[in-house]
């Protein structure tokens, strides 16, 4: 029995048709920036986003702790919410590369409360911490696939503005918001000084994020890409494969969407079960009557459903639907997942 992978839009396989791209791609030195793929995928992003310039980095990750590291320095501060994967999923990274110190705030969500936001920023004392950016995140990823709200960006960016704030936002998951409320992403990227944008999710390329802003702050984020090992040989290979994607699988994601809607209505119907959110985008979190989905993900695993426990709470578990899952998966992953929970 094939199993159907629904443990996060990261497992994604590049498509014959992105192979073929790759396969293609005109090549060069990218350290030198002589690839002629990698300028291309970086001038489109920028172009997307609207900013003066962008900058290839190997994950999402990376493009979350490079953008951070140009943002602010050692014993500064940068407010984020809780659940943000550049704080709660990336090793420690702000503190461990950059000695910087997050300071968290309890969102909706995910998405800020402007005026939370404002009141986090330390005043200007020698006791505290220099407040130095705020980073967002959107999708938020453990707000279920929240869509952020345009006005709930621009709101914490006037903040951000008029307090000398710099903002980031994280777009690891940027088009899914896009598609599922019809906001552009340069409206998105806006209030951002930096943004970023995950090929390698949804998007279904193999590798790689993308971060966008001002070219002198990407320049400097071409700095710390390379300290961190990050500078790319002939990486056009991976950046064809993003160019193919930002062709052909953005409106798709409009099925990634339509097919976790589908899947939490059907799971709703099994006795017991409770989505903790309304599906958004293509994250849906799931509850099975309180049981503890450390014990439930080995048992859908065995029925061959493969997905993950979301980790905020012990009886969570995350199930993601991307482009390598369609709708005849989704009703066959429902019904065993049925069989596994003994409904
Ligand atoms: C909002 C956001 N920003 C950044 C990243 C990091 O991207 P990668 O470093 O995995 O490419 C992720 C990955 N998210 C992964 C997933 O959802 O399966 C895991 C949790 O790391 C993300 O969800």
């Amino acid at each position: 029995m094939r199993p159907i992978d629904l443990r996060s839009d990261t497992v994604t396989r590049p498509t014959p048709g992105m192979r073929e791209a790759m396969a293609r791609a005109e090549v060069g030195d990218d350290v030198y920036g002589e690839d002629p793929t990698v300028r291309r995928l970086e001038e489109r992003v920028a172009e997307l986003f609207g900013k003066e310039a962008a900058l290839l980095v190997a994950s999402g990750t990376m493009a979350n702790q490079v953008a951070l590291g140009v943002l602010a320095r050692g014993g500064d501060e940068v407010i984020c919410e809780a659940g943000a994967h550049c704080f709660a999923f990336e090793g420690g990274a702000l503190s461990a590369l950059w000695g910087i110190q997050a300071r968290t705030l309890a969102g909706e969500r995910g998405v800020l409360d402007p005026a939370a936001v404002e009141a986090a920023i330390r005043p200007d004392d020698p006791h505290y911490p220099r407040t130095r950016a705020v980073a967002i995140e959107n999708t938020h990823n453990r707000g279920g696939g929240k869509v952020w709200p345009l006005q709930a960006v621009r709101a914490v960016g006037e903040v951000a503005a008029r307090r000398g704030l710099a903002l980031y936002m994280d777009g690891a998951r940027l088009m899914n918001a896009v598609v599922a409320s019809g906001t552009p992403a340069r409206d998105y990227a806006a209030p951002a000084t930096l943004a970023s944008l995950c090929l390698s999710k949804g998007l279904g390329a193999p590798v790689g994020s993308v971060l966008a802003g001002p070219r002198d702050l990407v320049q400097e984020a071409r700095r710390l890409r390379k300290r961190l090992g990050g500078g790319m040989r002939q990486a056009g290979i991976l950046a064809a494969a993003g160019l193919y994607a930002l062709d052909h699988h953005v409106a798709r994601l409009a099925e990634d969407h339509a097919n976790a809607a589908r899947l939490g209505a059907l799971l709703s119907q099994l006795p017991g079960a409770r989505l903790q959110f309304p599906v958004e985008t293509n994250l849906l979190f799931v509850a099975f009557d309180g049981r503890r989905a450390a014990e439930l993900a080995p048992r859908l695993r065995e029925a061959g459903v493969l997905c993950n426990p979301e980790g905020s709470r012990p009886d969570l578990l995350r199930f993601v639907t991307h482009l390598d899952v369609g709708a005849s998966d989704i009703e066959e992953a429902a019904r065993r997942i049925a069989a596994a929970v003994g409904a």
